[in-house]
């Protein structure tokens, strides 16, 4: 399924918070306007993972906001969560096409590379993630990418660009009119005191929707 949200997409920052805690600290960020939240956990064990993303599933539903799991296929059945994030070290898109389903989002990194995008596109993607666009710190390592690859892939794809990487109501807006339909944050909407407020401050950097 091709993605036709416009927003923030929050993903999650390792932490050692309880699944309550964690769904509490996702509730802001949907009050605050998140569109898409990610669960991104690369500390936990398969028991603490599916317990997280268990609460996480059920504050999005009681939101109407799709869960997307980061690296894990298999937790994404498990928890019949509404899509997977895949980078180059996870499973194939068209496999977790194949188990998931045609209505399931399957985002795919792309880096800073537009032949990865089409590739992705080719297999099944709903939407492809370019960045690091900033230097990021929960990903310092992060390949950099050029916002001019937002615009280019907005020409040449029909699937959405999402873009990621060390992004701040600061420094947002020039990646929306380079062509980013999402931005995909954790340290500036989770790592903040007011998570509600710092979701918003992204939010508001998109055109308001017609009501
Ligand atoms: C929306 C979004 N974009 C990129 C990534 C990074 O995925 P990956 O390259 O697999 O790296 P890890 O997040 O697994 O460290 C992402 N998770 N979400
Ligand atoms: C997962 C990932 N991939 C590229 S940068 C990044 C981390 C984004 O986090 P932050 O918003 O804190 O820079
Ligand atoms: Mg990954």
């Amino acid at each position: 399924m091709t993605l036709t949200l416009d927003g923030l997409y929050a993903i999650t920052p390792d932490s050692s918070h309880s699944p309550a805690s964690l769904a509490a600290q996702v509730a802001l960020a949907i009050n605050g306007g998140a569109r898409l939240i990610q669960y991104r956990d690369k500390g936990a064990n398969d028991r603490e993972r599916h317990a997280r993303g268990l609460a996480l599933l059920t504050v999005c539903r009681q939101a109407d906001v799709p869960l997307i799991i980061n690296d894990d296929l298999e937790l994404a059945v498990a928890l019949g969560a509404d899509g997977v994030h895949l980078g180059r070290d996870d499973a194939d898109p068209r496999a977790a096409r194949a188990r998931l389903g045609a209505t399931a989002i399957i985002g795919v990194s792309c880096y800073n590379d537009l032949r990865l995008a089409e590739t992705a596109e080719r297999a099944g993607a709903s939407y492809v993630a370019f960045g690091s666009f900033f230097p990021s710190v929960t990903k310092p390592h992060a390949v950099r990418a050029d916002v001019g690859l937002l615009t280019e892939a907005s020409r040449r794809l029909h699937i959405p660009p999402v873009a990621i990487g060390g992004i701040t109501p600061e420094n947002g807006a020039p990646l929306i009119a380079a062509g980013a339909r999402l931005l995909a944050v954790v340290t500036g909407v989770f790592d903040q005191p007011d998570i509600a407020a710092a979701a918003r401050a992204y939010t508001n950097l998109f055109p308001k929707e017609n009501p």
